[in-house]
């Protein structure tokens, strides 16, 4: 299917290659749904919320309450990313997979797994029946989804602390050195960043994750939402959905996902490249390239989202543009 896609590029109206990524996305593209003809018509943005015992160790710029008062924000539909859902037409679903936030708010999926995670510093984030109970909120919200006749799903996240597990997965799945990776999530300072650095080396060597145990790896240094992120992402590739990866948190999702089913990167398209300098090495593990390279930084699926109509410009100009045969012209 990829290559009657490729065809059907090369004999669309324009010189071969010039609509350069949008090309190889629509081929891609058509791989994924078995059609030289693809559609992005229905997307959703799942919105994964979670909490970090990690955030005792000082490691984020924002109190552990931002994570449910955002979540509140995404249902009065407020948050950046319910501003670009609505300019693409996308729609929202916010998941509570691990909050500490007590009770039920309306306009929440409540699949709490547990209120936040442990300090990984200490011992592991969660245990592996935990990870996989997350996991499976998500494949459960995809299966949802494709049941409506979603074809593209964001992966979107919120979780005050998350840049943290998130360079700890990218270490631990990359091999590559945390000085490499750890950034300053939502606005620490140099002095944090080198702290922050300290608390993963140590919640490596008090956990010893194995590298070639992506359930392991993810529950002893990873978090609920990015865990259900994972699901999602598992959940999509079963039901050839594509999916758009947004920054590092939703990137080091797709990696854990990836080394439990190594064809899911088939599925997977990079919105855009986040300022968290583990996002590069994360997309590049994966083979992926950034669409688009705007300096965000904000998670919630904030790029994943603006990066659809681009997808959607891949599927218009292939079923729209006229052919050289159409013109009554030879393409050679
Ligand atoms: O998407 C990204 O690349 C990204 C980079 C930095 C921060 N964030 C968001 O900010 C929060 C995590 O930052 P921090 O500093 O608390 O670890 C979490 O809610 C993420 O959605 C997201
Ligand atoms: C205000 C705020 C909004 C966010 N959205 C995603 N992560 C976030 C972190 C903070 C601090």
């Amino acid at each position: 299917m990829m290559q009657a896609a490729r065809e059907r590029w090369d004999f669309l109206t324009k010189p071969p290659g010039s609509l350069g990524k949008l090309e190889e996305i629509g081929i891609r593209l058509a791989g994924i749904q078995g059609t030289v003809f693809p559609k992005l018509e229905q997307r959703a943005v799942v919105v994964m919320c979670g909490d970090h015992g990690v955030t005792a160790e000082g490691v984020s710029a924002f109190p552990q309450e931002v994570t449910g008062l955002m979540i509140q924000n995404f249902v009065n539909g407020k948050a950046a990313v319910n501003v670009l859902a609505r300019q693409v037409g996308c729609a929202v679903h916010v998941v509570d997979v691990g909050s500490r936030v007590e009770g039920e708010l309306p306009g929440v999926r409540s699949k709490k797994v547990r209120a936040g995670t442990a300090n990984f510093a200490q011992g592991p984030a969660m245990t592996p029946e935990e990870a996989q109970r997350a996991i499976a909120v998500g494949i459960e919200m995809v299966e949802e989804l494709h049941q409506q006749g979603v074809q593209a799903v964001a992966l979107g996240e919120m979780g005050i602390g998350n840049t943290t597990p998130s360079a700890a997965l990218a270490a631990v799945l990359t091999g590559r050195p945390l000085a490499e990776l750890v950034g300053r999530g939502t606005g620490i300072d140099d002095e944090k960043v080198l702290h922050k650095t300290r608390v993963i080396e140590q919640a490596l060597a008090v956990n010893r994750p194995n590298a070639l145990d992506p359930l392991d790896v993810l529950a002893k240094v990873g978090g609920l939402e990015i865990a259900g992120l994972v699901g999602v992402v598992l959940g999509a590739y079963q039901r050839k959905m594509v999916v758009v990866v947004d920054g590092v948190i939703a990137a080091a999702a797709a990696l854990v996902a990836c080394r439990m089913e190594s064809g899911a990167q088939e599925v997977l398209f990079a919105s855009h490249l986040s300022q968290e300098p583990a996002h590069r090495v994360l997309l590049q593990e994966m083979g992926l390239e950034p669409i688009l390279m705007l300096d965000m930084r904000l998670g919630e699926g904030t790029g994943a989202v603006l990066a659809l109509p681009i997808l959607e410009a891949s599927c218009r100009l292939v079923a729209e543009m006229a052919t050289f045969a159409d013109l009554g012209l030879d393409n050679t």
